[in-house]
């Protein structure tokens, strides 16, 4: 079935529907992906919640659909594909794409080039999903800014995983399974818990350490958890990836603001400003750590990004907490910045030795 992808300002992108999509209008913010690899990871990402993908490789499902996945759930709104490959290479890839999707638009045959390009000079745009563009209306949409989606993503419940001997609280912001798998790898138990965990729920699990997770839209929306989050990053060794870094920030009194068309993809280079070292990073994101909101914070940037020196990491001048904007935990993208763990564990250590001989 022939679909278009529209666009806020009118552009109108012509492609296939995928399957029984769509029946009515999808609406999202619409963000691209730079990955080669990795389309299954970015479909169960929960940070993806709310938007329409583009993924600017062109062959999409060339090595097939596994069960590969970040979450229980498809996340984004609808996936936009320049060609899909209809058999995959190792594993079946159109219509498993299509039920994997469960109802989510798949357009394909789209001119995801000329598409990238717009966004680039317009930024992440609003658009919609149509059989009949003439139809579309812009009326009742909530932009992304605005959307609560936590809640939508987050774990209703708590439950933990692995059996180590260090135990770690994930509060769970809508968090990928390759942060728990991270964590368990490296000997630790790992209790994830709901976003608004109150403190003393937090305290009765007696942490050794916190993982403040990722998650969808803009880290605003969640001013109400704020002074929970404080006090409790204040009282364990913590570590934030994402929008568990952008929270560490408002939390301390700094500021976000939004990029463009944000970092999507696995080519990110950051460099750690203490040591010199240079990561190729895995990133998802649109906010970012406002620089000039910090100089009345203890945090300290840790880290920059090579290609526009945006803030990357953060810590805090007296407390055990680090921050990255990035993803040490790839699922997709490269590894290079896993020793992010080991040092998150070293840092739980050292202060399990100092409470020790205190
Ligand atoms: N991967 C994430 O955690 C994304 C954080 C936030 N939603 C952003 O877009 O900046």
């Amino acid at each position: 079935m022939k679909g278009y992808l529209v666009l806020e300002n009118g552009d109108v992108f012509p492609g296939q529907l995928l399957g029984a999509s769509t029946a009515t209008d999808v609406h999202g913010e619409t963000v691209f992906f730079t990955g080669m690899t990795g389309y299954e990871d970015v479909a169960t990402d929960p940070s993806y919640r709310g938007q329409i993908v583009v993924f600017t490789y062109p062959l999409i499902g060339n090595y097939g659909i596994s069960d590969a996945t970040q979450s229980e759930e498809w996340q984004p709104r609808a996936l936009v594909i320049g060609e899909c490959s209809s058999a995959g290479y190792h594993y079946q890839s159109k219509e498993t794409l299509v039920s994997r999707a469960g109802g989510a638009p798949i357009l394909t045959d789209v001119d995801t080039r000329a598409l990238v390009k717009r966004i680039r000079t317009s930024g992440a745009v609003e658009a919609v999903i149509t059989t009949d563009p003439e139809a579309v209306t812009w009326e009742n949409i909530t932009p992304m800014e605005e959307k609560a989606l936590i809640k939508e993503v987050s774990t209703q419940k708590i439950e933990s995983f692995g059996s180590g001997d260090t135990h770690i609280v994930l509060i769970d912001f809508g968090h990928k399974k390759a942060m728990v798998d991270a964590l368990c790898a490296h000997g630790a138990k790992v209790t994830v818990v709901p976003y608004d965990t109150t403190l003393s729920t937090i305290e009765e699990l007696e942490p050794d350490g916190l993982l403040l997770s990722n998650g969808p839209g803009n880290p605003k929306q969640l001013q109400a958890q704020l002074p929970t989050i404080k006090a409790a990053i204040m009282q364990y060794p913590t570590f934030a990836i994402c929008l568990g870094h952008q929270l560490i920030a408002l939390a301390f009194g700094g500021d976000t603001t939004k990029l463009a068309f944000g970092h999507r993809g696995p080519n990110q280079p950051v460099i750690d400003k203490r040591t010199g070292r240079v990561d190729m990073t895995a990133q998802n994101h649109s906010y970012v750590v406002d620089r000039a909101s910090l100089k009345e914070t203890e945090l300290e940037v840790t880290h920059v990004n090579v290609n526009d020196e945006s803030i990357e990491g953060l810590a805090h001048g007296r407390l055990p907490i680090q921050s990255v904007q990035y993803h040490p935990e790839a699922h997709p993208g490269p590894s290079d910045s896993r020793h992010l763990f080991s040092t998150f564990f070293r840092m739980i250590a050292k202060e399990k030795e100092v409470s020790v001989h205190a």
